[in-house]
């Protein structure tokens, strides 16, 4: 698969990002244009380690299916485990991260994304929303990464290479997979969605692999690695190491609950399209990276969606006279378009019933 659609979408859609990166090597205290602090970056308390913590399913527990099911609708997120990704892939994707984020700044920036690019080294694309500059530096691929590769390493790139390449092939399949064991729980099969080719394999499916590096920071209240968001996806699979960071809000929740790095687990976000696709029965997760005194922690994220010209909109089975259609049929490109612009407010532009009604799924569940 190539994810040209899902560069061109991008390309379609150019940033005028205000944010430039910073050398945080360079640094020993926090420039203004990185204190987020005393202004405060949200009003929300933090908790870490509660008895209600994010499920952590095993993919080969006979329950799995069950379980993914009533974790999409209460938390929008859950962590897997016995997945089929190697251990050894994982931490050689880590290890090539943190080659590339240990370069010197100027041979990072020969990678840099073009303003109208997606893929190479950059600030976070919703950097923009934000008047303060996040802790952080990201890596994207999405199209070719040759090119920005043998930018990097002129003459020694072939492992990154093939490490993604093979990282991207895994993360793929495990994301069909648990696109239709999400998808079963609500009674839905490869029928039921017309882009699904033979084999329930998406044909066409545009993704993309985001390396998110945290340097430690001296004053970590004060800033933010990754600043609140949804993914645009269909559905995103993290892998955090082993340092904690990642933080989300449950649907209607009140304060940041952790996710506590689980050794070997994959952290897997619901995304706005699967939101879209459920009808709304399954919440997008709201997530945030916050860093680190004293490490440095790096984040691989994998963004799995559908070929972004196809129109995706509520599955038909999922909409009846008690449970009206909320949420218009949109493209991938377009979606992320209107995110490009609207950020937060880019999922409530869709919504079609303005009421938030109380929803029953085909299992009798209530939502
Ligand atoms: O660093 C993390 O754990 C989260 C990364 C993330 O949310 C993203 O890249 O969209
Ligand atoms: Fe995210």
């Amino acid at each position: 698969m190539t994810s040209k659609g899902l560069a061109d979408a991008f390309r379609a859609h150019t940033l005028n990002l205000h944010h430039k990166i910073v050398d945080f090597n360079a640094l020993n205290s926090i420039p203004e244009s990185h204190a987020w602090k005393p202004q405060g970056f949200d009003h929300y308390p933090t908790r870490g380690g509660d008895p209600e913590a994010v499920p952590i399913i095993d993919l080969t527990e006979e329950n799995a299916p069950e379980l993914i099911g009533h974790a999409c609708k209460k938390w929008g997120v859950f962590q897997v485990i016995n997945h089929n990704i190697s251990k050894s892939l994982l931490d050689d994707v880590e290890m090539e991260g943190k080659r590339l984020f240990s370069l010197p700044m100027d041979q990072k920036l020969k990678a840099a994304r073009l303003p109208n690019g997606v893929s190479g080294y950059g600030v976070v694309r919703i950097s923009r929303f934000f008047p303060k500059c996040m802790w952080s530096e990201g890596f994207t691929i999405a199209d070719s990464m040759v090119e920005h590769a043998s930018q990097l390493w002129p003459n020694n790139y072939q492992k990154f290479c093939d490490t993604i390449e093979e990282c991207k092939k895994e993360m793929n399949n495990l994301a069909h997979r648990l696109m239709w064991l999400m998808l079963g729980s609500l009674g839905i099969t490869q029928k039921d969605i017309e882009w699904a080719g033979p084999n329930g394999k998406v044909e066409g499916g545009d993704d993309a692999l985001q390396m998110n590096s945290y340097p430690a920071c001296p004053d970590p209240d004060r800033v933010m690695g990754l600043a609140a968001h949804t993914d645009s996806t269909i559905l995103s699979i993290i892998h955090q190491s082993n340092t904690s960071g990642l933080q989300l809000i449950r649907e209607g929740g009140s304060v940041w609950i952790t996710v506590p790095p689980h050794p070997g687990a994959l952290v897997i976000h619901v995304g706005d399209l699967m939101h879209i696709l459920s009808n709304g029965l399954y919440p997008s997760v709201l997530h945030r990276a916050i860093v680190n005194r004293t490490q440095h922690r790096l984040s691989v994220a994998y963004f799995f969606g559908p070929p972004v010209s196809v129109k995706v909109s509520p599955i038909k089975k999922l909409v009846d006279e008690c449970h009206p259609q909320l949420y218009r049929p949109i493209t991938w490109s377009e979606y992320l378009g209107i995110k490009s612009e609207l950020f937060d407010k880019g999922l409530p532009s869709l919504r079609l019933c303005s009421s938030q009604s109380r929803f029953t799924d085909v299992n009798g569940d209530d939502y």
